[in-house]
This record gives structure tokens, sequence and C-alpha cells, in this order.
């Protein structure tokens, strides 16, 4: 039997303690990690050097001994091999150039050239499959492609996915097509990523709460269905972790219908509804609401000690509604994870 517990979870095992990690765990909140960044540079030069993109997957692997480490990356990382401009203005976030007409799309690459570009975060990859502990897993991962879209689109994160909205009325044809390409191009990026080393992968539709209906159906549900039968085809029991962010219901479609071995639920659902509905389907991963990392206290405890008893009767790994921030205070992560484990 694997030693390494995440997989053991994603395969439905119901363990007597739940395997952790956290969303972005690898981070500001970290000293450890502004002063690599500090060395690095930018952020994107963080992600392309391999040696310091791996030292900054471990910081929070050797501080805190998290049973799964997420290789250090970007999901903005795919747009830019595939021809987009792209940069980070500190404090505001990501920028991209644009693609809302037809001419923008064809200046794109095929989605098999990505691999020029993503070559450095492979490498990554290689270094950390030989320098985790044998009990941690290799978590890979790419962005969704209707949340990956959207910044494609809109050239910048927006508060209510305008942009990826107005294109898919206005020039349907254009958005599918775009669509399109993400899917395929991640099918590549996720699979180059298996073979070097990623033990599972996790796919963030960090905006698949703006899609309702059959838009969810087909932007949301249907892609993701797609690339996880490819990924699967190509690698056989390959573990898939689906994380469509405020998906509400919809989060049992992904668990019955995408063929994902685990559907990470944000904290706008409860424990024990999802152990209801979803975790007969598969593993449940997150729910702990981000903002007990800088609050802390006796309301953390609490909260934890919901989750794990909610969903205590089937496969679970521990984890955050959505990615820990920046004003987190690490000694309230370490709190968590004392919590879970019944240190
Ligand atoms: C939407 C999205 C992005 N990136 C990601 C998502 C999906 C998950 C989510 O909803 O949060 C995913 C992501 N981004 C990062 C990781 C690394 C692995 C991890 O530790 O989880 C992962 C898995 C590093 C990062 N990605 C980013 C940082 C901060 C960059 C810095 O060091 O300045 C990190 C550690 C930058 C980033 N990257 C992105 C934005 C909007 C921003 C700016 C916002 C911010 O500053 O937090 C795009």
């Amino acid at each position: 039997m694997s030693e390494k517990t995440i997989l053991r979870a994603l395969a439905g095992e119901r363990l007597p303690t739940p395997p952790i990690w956290m969303m972005r765990q690898a981070g500001r909140y970290l000293p450890e990690y502004r002063a690599t960044r500090e060395k690095a540079g930018d952020f994107l030069s963080l992600c392309y050097n391999p040696e310091l993109a791996a030292e900054v997957t471990l910081q929070p692997i050797r501080r805190f001994g998290f049973d799964g480490a997420i290789l250090f990356a970007d999901i903005l990382l795919v747009p830019q091999a595939l021809g987009a401009d792209l940069w980070f203005v500190t404090g505001e976030g990501p920028r991209l150039s644009t693609v809302t007409r037809q001419e923008d799309f064809d200046k794109l690459g095929p989605a098999a050239d990505v691999h020029e570009t993503l070559s450095p975060i492979y490498e990554t990859v290689r270094i950390l499959s030989r320098a985790l502990p044998s009990e941690t897993t290799l978590i890979g991962f790419a962005g969704a492609p209707w949340t990956v879209a959207t910044y494609m689109i809109a050239g910048r994160g927006t508060p209510d996915q305008g942009p990826a909205h107005a294109l898919k009325a206005e020039n349907r044809p254009l958005f599918e097509a775009l669509l399109d390409r993400i899917t395929a191009a991640t099918i590549e990026y996720l699979s180059a990523q298996v073979e070097a080393g990623a033990e599972c992968v996790k796919l963030f539709d960090s905006w698949a709460g703006s899609l309702h209906g059959a838009d969810f159906d087909a932007y949301a549900l249907e892609p993701a269905r797609r690339i996880i039968a490819e990924l699967k085809a190509r690698h056989p029991g390959l573990p898939v972790i689906a994380f469509p962010r405020e998906a509400r219901e919809h989060y049992i479609g992904f668990a019955q219908a995408t063929g994902a071995d685990c559907v990470a639920i944000d904290d706008s659902v409860e424990a024990a509804w999802a152990a209801e509905h979803v975790q007969p389907h598969a593993c449940v991963q997150g729910n702990l609401a981000s903002r007990h990392m800088v609050t802390g206290g006796a309301d953390l405890v609490a909260d934890t000690k919901r989750i794990v008893k909610a969903l205590s009767g089937g496969p679970h790994i521990f984890n955050l509604g959505h990615g820990i921030t920046p004003d987190a205070d690490p000694a309230n992560v370490q709190l968590m994870i004392d919590t879970v484990r019944g240190d």
C-alpha cells in the first residue's frame, strides 16, 4: 500500500486522519518565499527558474510537513506559451494581450508548440520528484479553459468575467475556438507534467461560478471531462482533482460526470452537504475558509473540526476553500494542521 496518503485518498480510501495540503501554500505569507522571490526578481522569473521554483515548492513542505506539494507555477503560463504577452503589475495582478477578435486568435500558436515555453516547468517537476520526501505527493496543475479564457479575453482579472461573457454572447464561434485551443494546450501541458513526475494533477476553474445552466455544462463541465478523459487515456490510473470554484449544486455533476477522482469545494457550501451529495461519487477536498489563516483562534479550531467530522465517512483531503492570502499568519497554518492531526 502506498505511503502517500493523498494518493490513497484519491483512490477512494477513507483514512483515519485526512491528508493535508493548502492552495497557494508556497506564497507571500511565508518569509522564506519572499526572500527567494526577491532573489529571482519578478514572479515570472521565479516560475521559469527550475531551481528556485523547486525551492519555493519545498519551503512549505519543510516548514509544515504537508502531505502534498503543488508545483510552483501559474495558470497564466499556458496563454503565454500560446503566444499571448503576459506580465504582472505589483499589487494589482496579471496583465495579458487580449483576444477579442479573429485576428488576435489567429496570432496564437498551436497547442503542440507550448512545450517550447513551458519546458523549464517540466524541469521543476523533475527536480521535485527527486527531492520530495517519499510520503509527499507531487501535484501538477493547470487552469481550466473557461478560467484561462476569462484572463485572455479581458487581458486581466475581472470581478464578474464580463468581457468573456460578452465575447460568448457576441461571437460564440470565436469564443469556442479559443476554449478548444486552451483545452488542447492544457492536455499537452498536464501530460508533460505527468511524464516529468507529477503524481496527480489539479484543474483550477476559479471562475466556474459565473457560468450557469447550459453554459456551465458546455464551458466548465465538458472541457473538464475532455481533459480528464484524454489524460487518463494517455496515463492510465492518473488521479485528477477538479476545482470548479463556486459551482454550487454543480459540484455534484462534476463528481458524477467529469471522471474527476476528487472534487475540491470552496467555503460557500456546507461540508455536510458535500458529504451527502459529492463524497459518494468522488474524494472531497477543501472547504475551510481562508480567512481563518488570518484570524486563527477558537473559530479556526472549531471550523476545522467541523469539516473533518462532516467528511470523516469517506475519502477526504483537508484543504482550504481557496488560496491562502499574503496577510495570513504561518502560526495559524500550524494550528490548523495540529487540529486536523489531533496533535
Ligand atoms: C486565478 C489563478 C491564477 N493563478 C492560479 C489561479 C487559480 C487558483 C486561484 O483561484 O487562486 C493558480 C496558482 N498560482 C500560483 C500557484 C502555485 C502553487 C501553490 O502554491 O498553490 C497556483 C496553483 C502561484 C502564484 N500566483 C501568483 C502569486 C503571487 C505572486 C507574487 O509572488 O507576487 C503566486 C504565489 C500571482 C497571480 N496568479 C494569478 C493571479 C490572479 C495572480 C495575482 C493575484 C495575487 O497576487 O495573488 C492567476
